[in-house]
């Protein structure tokens, strides 16, 4: 079983990340882990703390000389922000005089709608947001981030599997129906500011950013994530959570904003007739079975269907609108206006990176739980074995 958890604060000294389960003799890095998190600080309408913010990356556990041992992998991503919170964020206990001398110190009680604060506030019994939002804040995207570039070195060592991710919609922009990258395209999809294939879409969604930003507002969008080269039968029909859909989509879900989750054409599928909605099965002149069309997104009945995975996560716009919103001051209830402090216009571009390193590690279980293998190697031959009996019985799914 494969297991992932996260721990620290975004004004914390670091954020930690721990993934438990993976086999030995996966191929992996710091430079590679630092690869995934340098793409995740991308992108047009990011806030300037993105400019600075340096992720400092270190393999702590489960790794040496470039390959994992079988232990658990932990990662500790440090915080440059930190010389700057060592009071308002100390461990320990702090001299009240010491806290009163900076205004950051100062409890937070005007709560931002959109956010965790005032949820957060009820449910802890606290009088102050600051130990909310520093958990709820999406800095602990970059620990999953980190363990997602680990599960994507497992997927491509162990079953060939690539993953692509980029941005179909931001705010009214949409990029056109049938831009799909391969993992050829990955590089492309980076080089735009708004992680979109299609030029002219790129420029007008930079617009749309530029002139939200000069109204004093945030976006939100839509991104989507591919699977090339997976298998047919991960996951399972014969129970709901075990279902790979289920399983992606909570995952999806799981990401700060994300309020929406589509698999293949998703809600598109309701307003469709039958005869036009789903993928019909043919043999191939190579004797591959194969389908017509992809509209499912690569699962049926909660299992992989062998063709391109493709998922969808809708973002809302960022919760830290600088046309401050309404709020109450809990202090003293009066009526006020939000925090606002510096944040993002649109974080639609890393959302992408985020939404891809989910789907690796939720497809990284599926395989293992499948597959199975102590070492990649013994993975890979369990994998390769499962293959060759559905080529043997005539049922083999095409290599994408
Ligand atoms: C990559 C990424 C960056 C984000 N950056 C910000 C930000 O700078 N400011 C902000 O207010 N919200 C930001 N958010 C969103 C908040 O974390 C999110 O709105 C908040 O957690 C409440 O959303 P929820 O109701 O889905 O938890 C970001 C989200 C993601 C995924
Ligand atoms: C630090 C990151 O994102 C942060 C997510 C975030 C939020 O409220 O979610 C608010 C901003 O942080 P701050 O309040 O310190 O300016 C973003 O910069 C990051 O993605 O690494």
């Amino acid at each position: 079983m494969l297991r992932w958890i996260t721990a620290g604060e975004s004004h914390g000294p670091a954020l930690v990340a721990v993934l438990d389960g993976l086999p030995a003799g996966v191929e992996v890095t710091t430079a590679d882990v630092g690869r995934d998190l340098a793409r995740r600080r991308l992108g047009y309408g990011r806030g300037a703390r993105m400019k600075f913010e340096q992720d400092e990356i270190e393999l702590t556990g489960g790794v040496r000389h470039g390959f994992t041992m079988g232990g658990p992998v932990a990662i500790r991503i440090g915080n440059t922000e930190w010389p700057k919170w060592t009071t308002v964020m100390s461990a320990d206990p702090v001299d009240q005089a010491l806290l009163d001398e900076q205004a950051r110190n100062a409890p937070l009680t005007r709560p931002r709608p959109g956010h965790a604060d005032l949820a957060g506030m009820q449910k802890y019994d606290l009088d102050d947001a600051r130990p909310v939002l520093e958990r709820a804040s999406a800095r602990e995207t970059a620990a999953r981030v980190a363990l997602g570039a680990v599960a994507k070195a497992f997927l491509a060592q162990a079953v060939g599997v690539e993953i692509v991710s980029h941005v179909t919609a931001i705010g009214s922009v949409s990029a056109p129906r049938g831009v799909v990258p391969h993992p050829g395209d990955a590089d492309a999809v980076d080089a735009s500011e708004v992680r979109c294939l299609d030029p002219q879409a790129s420029a007008e969604m930079i617009a749309e950013i530029d002139a939200t930003r000069k109204a004093g507002d945030t976006l939100g969008g839509v991104v989507e994530v591919l699977a090339y080269g997976l298998p047919p039968g991960l996951g399972s029909h014969v129970q709901g959570e075990r279902r790979l859909d289920s399983r992606l989509a909570a995952a999806l879900m799981g990401i700060q904003a994300i309020k929406g989750v589509e698999v293949g054409d998703g809600f598109e599928l309701a307003r469709t007739r039958g005869s036009q909605a789903h993928d019909e099965i043919v043999r191939d002149e190579t004797g591959t079975i194969t389908r017509v069309s992809g509209r499912s997104g690569g699962t049926e009945g909660g299992m992989s269907t062998g063709e391109v995975l493709r998922v969808r996560a809708a973002m809302k716009p960022i919760s830290t609108v600088p046309r401050a919103l309404r709020t109450v001051d809990t202090a003293t209830g009066e009526p006020a206006v939000a925090i606002n402090q510096r944040s993002d216009v649109c974080a639609v571009p890393a959302a992408g990176v985020v939404a891809e390193a989910m789907v690796s590690l939720v497809l990284a279980h599926a395989v293992l739980e499948k597959f199975g293998g102590d070492s990649v190697a013994e993975t890979r031959r369990n994998a390769a074995s499962y293959l060759d009996r559905l080529a043997e019985r005539g049922l083999a799914a095409p290599a994408r």
